[in-house]
C-alpha cells in the first residue's frame, strides 16, 4: 500500500495526517462533486451517526473483544478501519461547516478533562461518579451519585 499521499506543501506520510490537511481534503472533495450544498451540518451529523451505526456492527454479538484485534484476520481489520476512518471523515467535515477546529477544540477538551480527572484521585479509577449511600441505593434499587465535576 501506498504510505504517501500528496498534499499542497509536498507529501505526507499516512500515518501522520494531520485534521487540517483532511479538513482541506474533503472540502475539495465536496466542492469538486458540487456537494456543498447537501453537506450540511444536520445531513452530516445524521452521516456520521449511520457510519457509528455500521461501526458498531463490527462488534455486535461478538461479546467482548481483545485489545489489540489479536484474533481478527485482516479482512476484518480492514473493514473495521474503513468504518473507524467514515466516522472521523464526517466528525472532521461537521466540524468545518460547523466553523469548529476540532484540533483546537479537542486540545482544549483535553486540558479539561486532566482538571477534571487529575492523576492522583483518580490512578487506577475510571469511574465518572463517586458512588455513595450503597445501602439505600441498594434497597431502592438504584445506585445514587454525584458528578465529579
Ligand atoms: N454525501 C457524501 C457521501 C459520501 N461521503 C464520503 C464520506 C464517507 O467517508 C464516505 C461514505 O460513503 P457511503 O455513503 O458510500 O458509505 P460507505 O462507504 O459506508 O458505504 P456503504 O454504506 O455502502 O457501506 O464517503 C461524503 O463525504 N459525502
Amino acid at each position: 500500500m501506498k504510505d504517501r499521499i500528496p498534499s499542497e506543501n509536498g507529501e505526507h506520510r499516512l500515518s501522520d495526517v494531520a485534521l487540517a490537511d483532511l479538513t482541506r481534503m474533503l472540502a475539495d472533495f465536496a466542492n469538486d462533486r458540487e456537494w456543498e450544498n447537501y453537506h450540511t451540518p444536520r445531513n452530516l451529523l445524521l452521516a456520521l451517526v449511520s457510519e457509528v451505526g455500521e461501526l458498531s456492527e463490527i462488534f455486535q454479538w461478538k461479546g467482548e473483544v481483545p485489545r489489540g484485534l489479536t484474533d481478527w484476520n485482516a479482512d476484518e481489520k480492514e473493514h473495521l478501519g474503513e468504518e473507524l476512518a467514515d466516522v472521523l471523515l464526517y466528525l472532521v467535515r461537521l466540524a468545518d461547516v460547523c466553523n469548529v477546529n476540532l484540533g483546537e477544540a479537542a486540545l482544549r477538551k483535553l486540558k479539561k478533562n486532566a482538571l477534571k480527572y487529575p492523576v492522583e484521585k483518580y490512578k487506577g479509577s475510571a469511574h465518572k461518579y463517586i458512588l455513595h449511600d450503597t445501602d439505600d441505593a441498594e434497597k431502592n434499587g438504584n445506585v445514587s451519585s454525584d458528578i465529579v465535576s
